[in-house]
């Protein structure tokens, strides 16, 4: 089997007792020849890098990325995908619309030409054994996770979407361009739980099924034991035995205040090594009164996060109502698997 470098470009960490200083002043080790170098990121500790949990595959050696075109602005919360120095300045039509995404050497033809359904898996171990990049869309139930995927892949009904929580209750691959999966899972806590982030302080407040949730991504050991078994054995195995997971997208609601339990969750993924892209949903929707715009929930939730990161994550804002983000979404997808692919076939 081969064996795939996991991307770490962006690990979510757990949070830091003092915020950090401002992301400027960060040291970064990021190079345009060093692909490798460039999954890292370096934190204000210089501490040592993440281990990979797999090595690169040896032989074949890839040709270095093209030099980035240099433009006349900084903006320290831009993410800089594989390839691209973080010195280096971006001009603003190398960033992807609605997101902080910097467009890099990497970023290759990202249409899609067919997409199919593949399989519905019901355990981690039955998902598809060939050696296929793939992404992961997780978030909460009812965040738009189907949704999305019928987006990307522009098929109306192909992941199997729903005005109730808990549609999606397996693990199910999409094949795009017969190259790479989107993979649609099942979403966690529930469309209830719409209580902002100090809201939510301790375990006992909690509902039984915002501690299903829980479960899943590891953090309370005190739920019932017949949750524990369902996510273990299930979710959380597939996220920690996948080698072929290029990135988790991240959904989150951009209609509603932000989630204790997103926060959560990404902290569990970046304690994996699993990097992610924060993907903004259901940015159409706007209603009057205090947490009713996209713009200020994604606002207040950036803010939330920008202390648990030693450099911004990479976010986009997306609708599958309008389109919007759809092309990015897929161009900023095609970077990461690019480098994924690049990366893979390097010589250690
Ligand atoms: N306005 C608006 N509604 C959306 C958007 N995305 C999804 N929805 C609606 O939200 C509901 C849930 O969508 P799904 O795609 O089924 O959500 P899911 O995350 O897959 O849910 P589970 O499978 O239950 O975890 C449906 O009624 C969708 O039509 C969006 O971008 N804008
Ligand atoms: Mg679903």
């Amino acid at each position: 089997m081969l064996l795939r470098p996991r991307l770490s470009l962006l690990r979510a960490v757990a949070p830091r007792p003092v915020p950090p200083p401002p992301r400027a002043s960060l040291p970064v080790r990021r190079t345009l020849s060093s692909p490798a170098g460039a999954a890292r990121t370096a934190s204000a500790g210089d501490a040592p890098p993440p281990a990979q949990r797999t090595g690169p595959k040896g032989g074949r050696k890839s040709a270095p990325p093209p030099p980035h075109p240099r433009g006349s602005s900084v903006n320290p919360a831009l993410f800089f995908p594989p390839g691209v120095d973080r010195d280096a300045a971006v001009a603003a039509e190398m960033v992807i619309p609605a997101s902080n995404i910097v467009v890099g050497p990497y970023a290759g033809d990202s249409r899609v030409k067919e997409a199919e359904f593949v399989m519905s898996s019901a355990r981690a171990r039955d998902c598809p054994k060939d050696d296929r990049p793939e992404f992961a869309v997780l978030g909460r139930s009812n965040v738009g996770k189907s949704s999305l995927i019928n987006a990307l892949i522009r098929r109306k009904e192909a992941a199997l979407t729903s005005k109730k929580p808990g549609k999606t209750q397996t693990i199910n691959h999409f094949l795009v361009n017969k190259s790479w999966y989107l993979v649609d899972l099942p979403g966690y806590g529930t469309y209830h739980n719409d209580k902002i982030i100090d809201g939510i302080a301790n375990g006992e407040k909690q509902s039984e099924k915002y501690n299903f949730a829980l479960v899943f991504i590891g953090l309370f050991a005190a739920a019932s034991q017949s949750a524990r078994t369902d996510w273990s054995s299930f979710t959380k195995g597939y996220f920690l035995n996948r080698d072929t997971l290029v990135g988790v997208l991240l959904l989150v609601d951009a209609s509603i205040p932000p989630q204790k339990i997103d926060i959560d969750c990404a902290n569990w993924l970046g304690r994996n090594n699993i990097g992610l892209t924060y993907v903004f949903t259901k940015c159409d929707k706007s209603k009057k009164g205090k947490g009713g715009r996209p713009e200020e929930n994604i606002k207040e939730f950036q803010e939330t996060i920008s202390s648990l990161y030693p450099e911004p994550p990479p976010w986009i804002m997306t609708s599958s109502v309008t389109g919007l983000g759809r092309d990015g979404l897929l161009l900023h997808m095609s970077q990461l698997r690019n480098y994924w692919d690049n990366e893979a076939t390097m010589s250690p």
